[in-house]
């Protein structure tokens, strides 16, 4: 047996896995991030949006090599069509945004913690590991065979939705059905956009439990996509999305170029992320939005702020929940108390009938909203139906 041995060891390199890698090392820890793909980033299973911002607030530059399109606002459709469209001639502040191309943002920020000093190791899959010592032993399949077994201090599961981390070390992150959203996305080309740089959500029966998008990549290109909820599906993710497509004006006569699907979860952080010598980051810690299914600058910041509190473990020789507690609780006042609210919201949005989807809309049509945020949107649906949307009311406070 060849073991490696690190003081931190990252299972994942998505924007979680990466950001996790950059901080560790460079606050001074022996990092090793693998990951199974062959090439980072490849294939992706994203829509690929992000808000303005939210690569600043992580230091990362943005970088034209992986920006597909900047975006600057958005239309929200109802089941009987009616469109509120939130632009820069709509609102003061616009909503920008940028859809990456995640196949290249991945790869690149795996380069950055390269560049902080960590190490890579692609097409190597963590396949079990068990505790010993003051750390975990980790077996591993890799492509080049050099090594069976990573030993390490820290373990970092950013392994995303489907993860086994967590298992490995006894934490219960199972998503109930009623909560876990299968998403299926096409890119198209040949598409016929109204207008190619806003994001747009189609509500209602499209897709039941979720919603249908199509996020503009170029002048006719886009990701088309759909979330369902299982429970609530009466067909098959593809023939939802494919009846979506076939029945919008902009999707219509557009082709596939490329398929992608993968599950979303949408209950939460899990109640617990950490435990001795493990941490849990981005959609393995349930860092996505309740309300979109997005994640990507969850799992940036939770990653950025688990590679720090990491390298901090390592420099005193603690490893210990305790120790690691400081990134739960970070996790549980930025996100946790946040996702809690969404959650409200997304049930409120994925339990109403078309014809309430259309009031709703309408209302917000018709709004002349000026300042796109929750709040403002909540507080003009909430005028329609007071009495239904009761439990969207402490969102306001
Ligand atoms: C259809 C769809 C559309 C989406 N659209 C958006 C969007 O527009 N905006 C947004 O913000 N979010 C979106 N998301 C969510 C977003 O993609 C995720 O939240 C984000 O990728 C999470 O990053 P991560 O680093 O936690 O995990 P991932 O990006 O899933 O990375 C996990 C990595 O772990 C590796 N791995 C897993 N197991 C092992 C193992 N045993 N050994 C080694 N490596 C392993 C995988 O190969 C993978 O590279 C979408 C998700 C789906 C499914």
């Amino acid at each position: 047996m060849n073991i490696k041995e690190v003081d931190v060891l990252i299972i994942g390199a998505g924007p979680a896995g990466s950001l996790a890698a950059r901080e560790a090392s460079k606050n001074g820890a022996k990092t090793l991030i693998i990951d199974k793909k062959s090439e980072i980033g490849t294939p992706k299973r994203c829509a690929e949006g992000i808000m303005s911002g939210v690569l600043e607030r992580v230091h990362i530059t943005p970088d034209e090599r992986w920006i597909a399109r900047k975006i600057d606002g958005a239309r929200i459709v109802s089941p009987n069509n009616t469109s509120a469209w939130f632009t820069p001639e709509t609102l003061e502040t616009p909503a920008t945004g940028i859809i990456l191309e995640r196949k290249v943002f991945d790869k690149h920020m795996t380069m950055d913690a390269i560049r902080e000093g960590a190490e890579v190791m692609i097409k190597t899959e963590a396949l079990s590991m068990k505790r010993e010592g003051d750390g975990y032993l980790v077996d591993i399949k890799s492509f080049n065979k050099e090594y069976n077994q990573i030993k390490a201090h820290i373990v970092i599961g950013a392994d995303g939705p489907e993860g086994h981390v967590a298992r490995w070390a006894e934490l219960n992150t199972k998503v109930p059905l009623a909560e876990m959203e299968s998403g299926l996305q096409y890119e198209m080309t040949n598409l016929k956009m109204k207008n190619n740089s806003v994001i747009q959500f189609f509500f209602g029966s499209v897709a039941p439990g979720g919603y249908a998008w199509i996020f503009p990549k170029g002048y006719d290109t886009a990701n088309v996509g759909i979330d369902i909820s299982g429970i609530k599906a009466e067909k098959s993710a593809v023939k939802y999305l494919n009846d979506f497509i076939a029945n919008c004006d902009e999707t219509k006569d557009g082709q596939i170029v490329e398929i992608n699907a993968g599950g979303n979860p949408l209950c939460g952080i899990f109640d617990k992320i950490i435990t001795d010598n493990v941490m849990l980051v981005g959609d393995a810690a349930g860092c996505v939005s309740p309300i979109t299914g997005g994640g990507i600058d969850t799992a940036l910041e939770s990653g950025m702020i688990a590679g720090r509190v990491a390298a901090k473990a390592i420099k005193n020789r603690d490893y210990s929940e305790e120790k690691l507690q400081e990134y739960a609780d970070y996790i549980d006042s930025h996100l946790g108390k946040k996702f809690k609210k969404y959650i409200a919201i997304r049930d409120v949005l994925y339990n109403s009938s078309d014809e309430d989807l259309d009031e709703y809309i309408t209302a917000l049509a018709n709004a002349n909203i000026t300042k796109l945020s929750t709040k403002s949107l909540i507080k003009v649906v909430m005028k329609i139906s007071p009495r239904k949307l009761f439990k969207l009311r402490k969102i306001l406070l």
